[in-house]
């Protein structure tokens, strides 16, 4: 058995790995895109190389995941079995609370918990299987984006339901991004020089999947996701918060549950209002071109983002940071500008040199006056390395 540790999270249409030696140091990391077409294919970076592997015609996750570690124990980057494999799992419900070995047992709890992120857990478990096949004697831990939330108080999770929807059901607000949002926690400790118990921030992690946490003295008190990755912010394809009454609404029309259910998951959000993208970059290019249901679609985006951290703040004590995080929270001065201006009254001011260049200069400070608000680029993969090793020390105690 080798000493390396292995990441792998399966997305719903993506793969994504890391490849880290036991000090944590990054080997590689590979991003697999468009799994189930004709056109899917990984691209691999190495010590600042980027490689691209072709994957078979309409590869699956299972599928790609074998031509991926083919390719890197051809090429030496993985030699022997790993050390530890570490999933993310979007969805733990409220059986998991920490990073978890994976049996059988286990894996028919993550299956169970799949009625509730019906896009994300039912790829995590291929994964799983996918590499129990190809490393059956090598440690396998799930690492719960759900995790993290598991602190939050009552006044936050319950939805305002009958008591049996959580008492038979479990319907209550989970949260998601646990992972990402845990991680900004420890980096924004650090860029303080605090403990974690005494940091409170919101952690704003943009990326397809959008959610803010309100993260009191080092621990997870409210956040924007629920019951399922739906809820909340306008994400890349999803609606995020919408009226109940539109299921309703819509069924009248004569839509299926699962027209609906594709057209909220899949269909909405940044895609849905620009009629364009799911992609902030190219909204951005477009809005500057004139596109006017583009521009729309970002300002939708940036409003209800902003009223979400002024609801954040109902959980907070005091506050060290408003952090932005993600592909769109790191890249997009554009997005953090926009956000910020609704939120002057709370407090919150960009200082626009600093945002522009993404606090680089600054150690990722971006406020003017104010609030601190800073840039903190996430790692979820480096996170769920430390929390898989982690879970076999404790395995092995
Ligand atoms: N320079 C940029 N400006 C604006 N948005 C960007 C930029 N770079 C990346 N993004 C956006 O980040 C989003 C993807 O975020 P990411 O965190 O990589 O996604 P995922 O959730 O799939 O990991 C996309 O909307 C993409 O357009
Ligand atoms: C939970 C969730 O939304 O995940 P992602 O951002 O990977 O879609
Ligand atoms: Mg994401």
């Amino acid at each position: 058995m080798s000493d390396t540790l292995l990441v792998v999270n399966c997305g719903s249409s993506s793969l994504k790995l890391a490849v880290f030696s036991r000090d944590m140091q990054r080997q590689a990391q590979i991003l697999a895109e468009r799994l189930g077409t004709s056109d899917s294919s990984a691209s691999i970076e190495r010590k600042g190389q980027r490689q691209t592997l072709q994957l078979p015609d309409n590869s699956d996750h299972q599928q790609a995941l074998t031509a991926v570690i083919e390719h890197l124990e051809q090429e030496a980057i993985l030699e022997g079995a790993p050390l530890v494999i570490g999933h993310r799992v979007v969805h733990g419900g409220e059986t998991f609370r920490e990073a978890t070995r994976i049996d059988q047992h286990v894996a028919d709890a993550i299956h169970r918990c799949g009625e509730l992120a019906p896009l994300h857990n039912p790829v995590n478990l291929n994964g799983i299987r996918a590499m129990q096949s190809l490393y059956p004697d090598t440690p396998q831990i799930a690492v719960f984006d759900t995790a993290f939330h598991q602190t939050l108080p009552d006044h936050a999770y319950l939805y305002a339901l009958p008591r049996r929807c959580y008492q038979d059901w479990g319907v209550r607000r989970y949260g998601f991004h646990g992972t990402s949002h845990a991680y900004i926690l420890r980096e924004l400790a650090k860029k303080l020089d605090k403990p974690r118990s005494n940091v409170s921030l919101i952690s704003a992690h943009l990326g397809n999947g959008c959610s803010v946490a309100a993260i009191e003295n080092g621990q997870s008190r409210d956040t924007s996701m629920g019951l399922t990755p739906l809820e909340g912010l306008v994400m890349g394809t999803r609606s995020g918060d919408v009226d109940p009454g539109l299921f309703d609404f819509l069924q009248r029309k004569g839509l299926s549950q699962d027209s609906i259910s594709r057209m909220l998951n899949q269909e909405s959000g940044l895609l849905g209002l620009s009629g364009k993208t799911n992609d902030m970059r190219s909204l951005v290019q477009a809005a500057d071109s004139g596109n006017r249901a583009a521009q729309e679609a970002i300002d939708v985006f940036c409003f209800r983002l902003a009223r979400y951290i002024g609801a954040m703040m109902a959980s907070l004590s005091h506050l060290d940071g408003l952090v932005f995080t993600g592909g769109i929270g790191e890249n997009s001065p554009r997005v953090r500008a926009k956000t910020v201006r609704h939120l002057r009254l709370l407090g919150f001011e960009v200082d626009d040199a600093k945002n522009e260049n993404h606090g680089q200069d600054n150690n990722g400070s971006i406020n003017a006056a104010g609030h601190g608000i800073y840039v903190i680029p996430t790692d979820e993969e480096g996170m769920i390395a430390r929390e898989a090793l982690e879970a076999i020390d404790r395995s092995s105690d």
